[in-house]
């Protein structure tokens, strides 16, 4: 199985046959937000496993099922799940399902996941829409990128500026439910599966980073993504003096 074009060219033909209207925009579910499908009308799922060259899910919390249907007036693919490269995947693998989701034709893509805060004021239930990311595998060569270019799916040498469109997520940012406390902020992606130990998170933020997880991106324009904190992170976190609410710019510089 792999991830090049073959792989998600057979998967789009498949799965053209079996909607009536291919989704234009598509939404990844992390982990315990798969309930995202349930708003869809009109509504039918596939299981990843029947899908050709879809990897399994592995991860507790992630259906490993593809949900089409409507939102609203739009046609909308809700996937259940994704791949990490923890549970052995290789990078080009990872990228399959947004692959196949770009051949079918959306054009705007939103995902979420869970992860950890790198920062006091960061707390569980909280919202950060990601304006950029560090991508530490990427950075040392295990990006899914790597390998002969599909110019279908980018150039070489993609830009990475506004990797995240800003109009999406000026929109999350305004649309958010208040008690979210939804701002803007920078994701660490890691390897995983351990979480971090203490000077980990003190490194991570020293870099940047508000939260921390087990990366995953988009292609090029319209896509953006939304991290949903955690209750667990680091041991070392309860130890931060907390700031009081007042105190936090609703975006970060
Ligand atoms: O929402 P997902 O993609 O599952 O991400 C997060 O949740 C899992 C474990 O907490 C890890 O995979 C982490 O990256
Ligand atoms: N790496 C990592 N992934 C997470 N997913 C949810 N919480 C965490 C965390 O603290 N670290």
């Amino acid at each position: 199985m792999e991830g090049g074009g073959i792989a998600c060219s057979e998967a789009a033909r498949w799965l053209r046959a079996q909607f009536r209207e291919p989704p234009r925009v598509a939404l990844v579910c992390g982990s315990g937000l798969g309930a995202l499908a349930e708003e869809l009308t009109e509504a039918k799922a596939i299981d990843y496993r029947d899908i050709p060259h879809f990897p399994r899910s592995t991860v507790q919390g992630h259906a490993g099922r593809l949900v089409v249907g409507r939102l609203g007036s739009a046609p909308c693919a809700v996937l259940q799940g994704r791949f990490h490269l923890y549970e052995g995947h290789a990078p080009s693998q990872v990228v399959i399902p947004i692959r196949t989701m770009a051949l079918l034709g959306v054009h705007t893509l939103v995902l979420t996941n869970a992860a950890g805060s790198l920062r006091p004021e960061l707390s569980p239930g909280h919202l950060l829409v990601i304006r950029d990311h560090i991508d530490l595998a990427g950075l040392a060569g295990r990006s899914p990128l790597v390998g002969p270019n599909d110019d279908r799916f980018g150039p070489r040498f993609p830009p990475m500026v506004d990797a995240y469109d800003p109009a999406l997520r000026r929109l999350a940012l305004a649309l958010a439910p208040k008690e979210l406390r939804a701002r803007s902020g920078v994701y660490v992606g890691v390897g995983g599966p351990s979480y971090e130990t203490p000077a980990e998170c003190r490194y991570l933020r020293r870099v940047g980073a508000h939260a921390v997880g087990e990366r995953g991106r988009g292609l090029g324009r319209g896509s953006s993504k939304l991290t949903q904190i955690q209750p667990q992170t680091s041991s070392e976190l309860p130890q931060i003096q907390p700031q009081t609410s007042s105190e936090l710019p609703q975006i970060w510089p």
